[in-house]
């Protein structure tokens, strides 16, 4: 699923102008020092013109002394003006890009983004597409406006010097500066959408291929995987060359129309000078002027070609920002208390959808402050959806759960998601040191502490003999490490988070049997003291867990100690006997 939202009416430019309010100031302050600058360079040519043509006539030198200065002015204006246009833009726009992705990120913190985006279409929506707004701001909103101030100014004075020039350098502009560009952006606007789709779709083809590469190797789908990449290629390439032809025509036609405009006045110009109607100094200075006139709004038909583009990647970028959030929250609210917290679970109903099953139905469960208990069930029982409750990605539908005695609900979910804390089947391992992984869960804390956690989630020996210690480098996923060592990282960083409840979600699923129990082991070992919830399918170390919930169809079907639901009939018992038989044979 791409994009499953699709944001108001309002359309994508609009919206994404309004993420720049905040720094109005600063861009009418650049689009004033880019009047300055284009005004400059309009003038320099205006006033050269005026130079050259009044020192044809041989007048005292005196005479063109103001002039002189002024084209030196005006040639060091321009380059100033340019230079803080530049500042100022630029940085109002990092600003602006700044705030939005941090408003990104909030939001991807607010629902299941993962679930909801394809991961390589994800990191484009986080990278090009936000870039889009800087882009938007930088080349697609201040050179317009700079045009317009500085484009009514040169006509105001073509038409005090000479009012059929003036007329003609307003069609003129209005041309080059708007039909040509609003052509532009009329048949820019497909292309440029599918542009951001054909990237987005590239970005996917490569991650997928990138990630899968092991999968697509050992079933030699590698071939297809790699002709599904050139093949977004070469889209992406198709529809690029498209663009470019599109800014081709654009910059043709404007330059068509300088030539024409220029043409028109001189011939006008040459005809009111024989007249004795207009100054052959003003003619030169009206000509230059206009000619000058047209690089202003040369930048605009590219432009306009371009906003087709970042329109789509807007409607991409809102696609994520107006994703609505999985979980309903209160912004603030009281701290939870420290220390490991009780449990509490009554009536917990939970499903994907109004007419879906449920994929909990009715769920009871308790765990006393730093007991240990297991929730084990089928594939399907509903086990990662009370996790995904749990660690709050999803609301419950009906019933309640509570953590000392308060309802998760209540709380913010990141107060919430620091209270419950835990081990993922697939934690995330970052291409990082040991210490940078550890330091995620508690940012800032000193070698000491990381070492104790290191020790009991027993992985403190293996560091030890490492010639970089802490400062080890785990590589991309972790791939230095074992499975097992992956794990215990993962637990010593959930223990450093000194989490209220720790929640060990299938923490050993990918690994072997032989290393399974001992992780198990080790891990329960090392939770002892917090109010653990071990969540797994398989049986290994269940007999250290003072409670075992046994989930099937959403519903818990027994509950119990190890040693209860040995004792009487039921699922547990048989499971175990299986497990012994299939051992023992
Ligand atoms: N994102 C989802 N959308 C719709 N239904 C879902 C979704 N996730 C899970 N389900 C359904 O909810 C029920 C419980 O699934 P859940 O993943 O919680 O079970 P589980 O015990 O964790 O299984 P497993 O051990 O295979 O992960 C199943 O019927 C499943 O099909």
């Amino acid at each position: 699923m791409s994009s499953p939202i699709t944001g108001p009416a309002r359309d994508p430019l609009w919206r994404m102008i309004a993420l720049a309010r905040p720094r109005g100031v600063r861009f009418v302050l650049g689009v004033l020092w880019g009047a300055a600058a284009t005004g400059s360079g309009v003038a320099l040519l205006g006033v050269s013109a005026w130079l050259i043509a009044k020192a044809a006539e041989h007048p005292p030198i005196t005479a063109l002394s103001i002039a002189v200065v002024a084209t030196r002015a005006l040639g060091v204006s321009r380059g100033v003006a340019r230079y803080m246009e530049r500042l100022v833009t630029h940085d109002a726009a990092f600003r602006t890009l700044a705030d939005v992705r941090v408003r990104v990120y909030e939001r991807l913190a607010r629902t299941e983004p993962v679930r909801r985006f394809r991961s390589g279409d994800l990191v484009s929506r986080l990278v090009s597409d936000t870039d889009a707004t800087q882009d938007l701001l930088v080349r697609g909103l201040t050179p317009p406006l700079i045009a317009v101030v500085t484009g009514g100014a040169t006509i105001a004075v073509c038409t005090a010097l000479y009012v059929p020039g003036g007329l003609l350098l307003a069609a003129g502009l209005v041309l080059a500066g708007l039909v040509v560009p609003f052509a532009a952006a009329a048949l820019g606007r497909r292309p440029g959408e599918r542009q951001a789709a054909a990237r987005g779709e590239l970005s996917t083809a490569l991650v997928d291929t990138l990630y899968g590469a092991p999968d697509l190797i050992a079933y030699g789908a590698m071939d297809r995987a790699v002709a599904r990449v050139q093949q977004a290629d070469t889209e992406l390439t198709r529809v690029a060359r498209r663009d470019a032809a599109l800014l081709g025509f654009g910059a043709g036609a404007a330059a068509l129309i300088t030539g024409l405009t220029v043409w028109a006045t001189l011939l006008l110009g040459v005809a009111a000078v024989a007249d004795d109607t207009l100054t052959s100094i003003s003619l030169a200075v009206v000509v230059l002027t206009a000619l000058a006139a047209f690089e202003i709004v040369a930048p605009l038909p590219a432009v306009a070609a371009r906003l087709g583009a970042i329109r789509a990647s807007g409607a991409r970028l809102f696609g994520v920002l107006d994703t609505p959030p999985s979980v309903d929250a209160p912004e603030t609210g009281p701290a939870l208390p420290d220390g490991p917290a009780a449990l509490r679970i009554r009536d917990l109903r939970v499903r994907y959808g109004p007419g879906e099953p449920w994929a909990l139905d009715g769920v009871d469960l308790d765990i006393a402050p730093g007991r240990t208990v297991a929730v084990l069930g089928p594939s399907g029982a509903g086990k990662s959806t009370l996790a995904s409750v749990l660690f709050r990605f999803r609301d419950p539908d009906s019933g309640t759960v509570e953590l000392g005695g308060a309802d998760i609900t209540a709380h913010p979910v990141d107060a919430a998601r620091a209270a419950v804390a835990g081990v993922p089947q697939d934690p995330h391992i970052f291409a990082s040191s040991l210490r940078e992984n550890l330091r995620l869960a508690r940012p800032g804390c000193g070698d000491d502490a990381l070492w104790d956690a290191l020790r009991r989630a027993r992985l403190a020996h293996e560091v030890e003999a490492m010639p970089d210690g802490l400062e080890t480098e785990v590589g991309s996923h972790g791939t230095r490490l074992s499975g097992g060592m992956r794990q215990r990282l993962a637990l010593a960083r959930a223990l450093l988070a000194a989490p209220r409840v720790l929640v060990l979600d299938e923490p050993t699923a990918h690994l072997d049997p032989d290393t399974r129990d001992a992780v198990t082991a080790d891990l329960l070992a090392a939770a002892e003291g917090y109010s653990t919830l071990l969540i797994t399918h398989d049986l290994a170390g269940l007999d250290r867990v003072d409670e075992i919930y046994v989930l099937a169809e959403g519903a818990v079907l027994q509950h119990g100690s190890h040693a209860d639901l040995l004792a009487s009939d039921g699922w547990y018992r048989d499971a175990v006997a299986l497990t012994n038989g299939a051992g023992a044979g």
